[in-house]
């Protein structure tokens, strides 16, 4: 039988309320061991605790949702204790002590949810990036997918292919007999359709730039002033300043908010050829950083800048350089000199390179489906009728990966054997 779980779901105690979550086939006898008879479904109702030898652990909201529409798709049950150490460890005591019940495992209610068919893959997924969210652009972005937003685009897609694939595979079963359209028009241009859909949602911002910030590296020659310049954007001493060339060997990280912007602010030793061993590790670090980085704040001579897409050329300690041909903006730190007008510009560059608002933005495993869905379709305009049903085949498969919903070849099989009966 499925163990029953609980957990405390609130945030570490001492806190003023604490909610621990049982969820499984014993959560009723759980709840009802505890604070007598079971309330009305998903009605508070304020009762006395009591453990196995019937001393009272807490006075406490509780509540009953009978399965199987909630949250984990299973009874569940709900404490909503005094938040302090002593009564939560009192209770998750109590708990354990009981027949079938044990503690959760991280993400098992969730994973509940998900096995009950209660969310999808995608709309998990959403749900972890909004208990991460610290921006409201992530807070809206994952609530979005978390609601199903990506689900629903997929499962329309699923719809429109297991359309074309009906069509095709009745001309290539009956095309012969005449007793079908033969036109393949149709199918084709569906596929088109949801191949031009995919291209459209992979070429936005991915979601990781949202939950990870947009990666600005600062890079250029030893001792230009990027660490000055580095902490002076992080608003703290997070790398060491000195007048030494090849001071920074690391590569140094600070995640930064700029007008409720995600940022990931990188620092990096100075590029140079040199012969000490340890700087020549930094110098390759600092070279990964900048292939990776979504904007390079260049602090060197502009014409010797690495082509970037997202380059802005910095003339660095102009107090004391003056100013520099070709570069985008003067900076002094010690002077106070252009950091507002950088910020601004950085906010600008960061804002376009962020998922817009209204805007799906997908992860890694939901880019690699969508990538072989598209070659599936890919393959599927191609002029061979057998090509095509197996592109369309393929890309279904791999649509199925993000809700992580199979069933959709019985639905085939359904939709298929209706459409041939029917003819
Ligand atoms: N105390 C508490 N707060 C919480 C949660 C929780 O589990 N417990 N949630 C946990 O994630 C979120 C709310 N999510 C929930 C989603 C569905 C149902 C639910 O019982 N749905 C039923 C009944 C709906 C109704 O009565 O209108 C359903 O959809 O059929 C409850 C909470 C955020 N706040
Ligand atoms: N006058 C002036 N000096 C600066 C300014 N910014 C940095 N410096 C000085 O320049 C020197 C090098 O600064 P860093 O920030 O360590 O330079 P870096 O590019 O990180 O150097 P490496 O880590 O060696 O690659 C230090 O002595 C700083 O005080 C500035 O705006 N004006
Ligand atoms: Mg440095």
């Amino acid at each position: 039988m499925t163990s029953t779980i609980f957990a405390l779901s609130s945030g570490s105690p001492p806190a003023a309320i604490g909610v621990i979550r049982i969820s499984g086939p014993r959560a009723g006898a759980a709840l009802e061991a505890l604070a007598g008879p079971l309330p009305a479904p998903r009605t508070a109702a304020l009762r006395w605790l009591v453990d196995g030898r019937g001393d009272r652990l807490d006075r406490a909201l509780i509540l009953w949702f009978p399965g199987p529409r909630t949250a984990t798709g299973e009874d569940l049950a709900e404490l909503h204790v005094h938040g302090g150490r002593a009564v939560v460890a009192a209770l998750q005591a109590a708990l354990g002590a009981m027949d079938g019940l044990r503690p959760a495992e991280p993400g098992e209610f969730t994973r509940r949810a998900f096995a009950n068919g209660v969310i999808d893959l995608a709309e998990a997924e959403g749900l972890g990036d909004l208990l991460a969210a610290e921006t409201e652009g992530q807070r809206r972005h994952a609530l979005a997918i978390a609601g199903g937003a990506l689900s629903r685009q997929v499962e329309a897609w699923q719809q429109a292919i297991l359309e074309a694939s009906a069509r095709i595979e009745a001309i290539l079963d009956f095309g012969d007999e005449g007793d079908v359209d033969a036109d393949e028009a149709r199918p084709r241009a569906i596929a088109d359709g949801v191949a031009a859909g995919i291209a459209r949602l992979l070429a936005a911002p991915p979601a990781e730039r949202l939950r990870d910030g947009v990666r600005v590296v600062l890079a250029g020659p030893p001792n230009a002033g990027k660490s000055t310049l580095f902490n002076a954007l992080a608003g703290r001493e997070a790398a060491i300043v000195t007048d030494i060339p090849g001071t920074t060997r690391d590569v140094i990280e600070a995640p930064i908010m700029l007008a409720g912007q995600p940022i990931l602010l990188i620092d990096t030793a100075g590029l140079r050829d040199g012969d000490d061993p340890v700087e020549r590790i930094g110098v390759a670090r600092a070279e990964d950083a900048l292939a990776g980085a979504d904007i390079v704040l260049w602090l060197g001579d502009p014409g010797a800048a690495p082509d970037h897409p997202g380059l802005i050329r910095i003339g660095a300690r102009c107090d004391t350089t003056g100013h520099t041909a070709g570069v985008d903006l003067s900076v002094s730190v010690h002077a106070g000199e252009g950091m507002d007008r950088l910020r601004d510009l950085l906010i600008d560059h960061v804002r376009a390179l962020l998922p817009r608002e209204a805007d799906l933005a997908v992860n890694a495993r939901q880019r690699a489906a969508l990538e072989e869905a598209l070659e599936g379709l890919h393959l599927a305009t191609s002029t061979d009728a057998l090509l095509f049903a197996e592109g369309l085949r393929l890309a279904r498969v791999a649509l199925d990966r993000i809700t992580g919903r199979a069933g959709i070849e019985d639905m085939l099989d359904g939709l298929f054997g209706r459409f041939c009966i029917g003819k």
